[in-house]
């Protein structure tokens, strides 16, 4: 898997995939900057007129409910019907899952054209899948990412997805392996739009290996999760940290992620 890893962050870097996001307007443009600082290319787009044909230029697509309104959700419904007709990956961040029922309606409407890979914290992964999910805080997660295990697998087994869980430790369940990350820093959670740039850059490694989503997603999550410890020695705060994770996603070589990488794997 490690070696995986160094490949996939190499082969984004030299293939330059773009990737199209329909996202929200809090993180727009950080999560611009994320695919740019880890050597993808970024396309925002959500005008009905040009989804058919946008799809059909792009390596993967970014679903991110965050900001979502009616007009937005017909825009992501046309996009990823293209994406599906052309076998071209597409991610689903369900945010704030659970916190009103327009946003819990629009994402079974959603799930039902089956995502290539779904992440979200443990609230809104719970909340999809509607199992155990308490409290909503709107977009921040009230669990640890273990308690949302049963309800990955529950999204895996039902709609073919890869899901990530993220949190202090990131989850990755695929079909028979699920893996566990445990790099980042609780600084990363104070930065608004973290979780959106774990989608994105997924996005990115899903569109450079089609064909492996599950090692697209894992090899994501290691590079931010390493970008965001880096970034945290350099940082005072919130301010700096948002600036200096994009410098370490930029810089990072695939080497140092390899050594540094804290992953533990289980077959079911
Ligand atoms: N307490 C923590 N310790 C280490 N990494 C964290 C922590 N909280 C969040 N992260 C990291 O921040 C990123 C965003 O995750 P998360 O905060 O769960 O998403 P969201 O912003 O959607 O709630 C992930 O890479 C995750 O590993
Ligand atoms: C605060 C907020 N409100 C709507 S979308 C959004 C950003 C959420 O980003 P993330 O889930 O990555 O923290
Ligand atoms: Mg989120």
């Amino acid at each position: 898997m490690k070696e995986f890893i160094r490949e996939q962050i190499l082969t984004v870097r030299k293939q330059s995939p773009l990737v199209h996001s329909i996202t929200n307007y809090v993180v727009m443009n950080n999560t611009a900057n994320a695919l740019l600082a880890v050597g993808a290319s970024p396309i925002m787009a959500h005008a009905h007129s040009e989804m058919a044909d946008m799809v059909k230029i792009v390596g993967a697509l970014v679903i991110n409910i965050g900001t979502l309104d009616e007009y937005w959700v017909k825009s992501m419904e046309l996009a990823i019907g293209q994406a599906n007709t052309l076998g071209k990956p597409w991610i689903l961040d369900p945010v704030g899952a659970g916190a009103t029922p327009y946003r819990d309606e629009v994402l079974k409407q959603l799930l039902e054209l089956k995502p290539t890979i779904i992440r979200g914290n443990a609230s809104e992964i719970m909340a999809l899948a509607r199992k155990n999910a308490g409290p909503t805080k709107g977009v921040d997660s009230t669990e640890e990412s273990a308690a949302a295990v049963e309800a990955a697998r529950y999204l895996q087994q039902e709609f073919g997805s890869v899901v990530c869980v993220s949190g202090a430790v990131d989850i990755i369940v695929g079909k028979d392996t699920t893996i566990l990350l445990s790099n980042g820093h609780p600084l990363m959670a104070k930065v608004t739009g973290m979780g959106c740039t774990a989608t994105a850059l997924i996005g990115a490694f899903a569109a450079a290996n089609p064909t492996d989503p599950f090692c697209a997603t894992v090899s994501a999550m290691a590079l931010l999760g390493i970008a965001g410890e880096k970034a945290a020695k350099l940082s005072n705060g919130p301010g700096s940290m948002q600036v200096n994770i994009l410098d370490q996603l930029y810089q990072l070589t695939d080497e140092a992620v390899a050594s540094l990488i804290k992953l533990e794997e289980t077959h079911v």
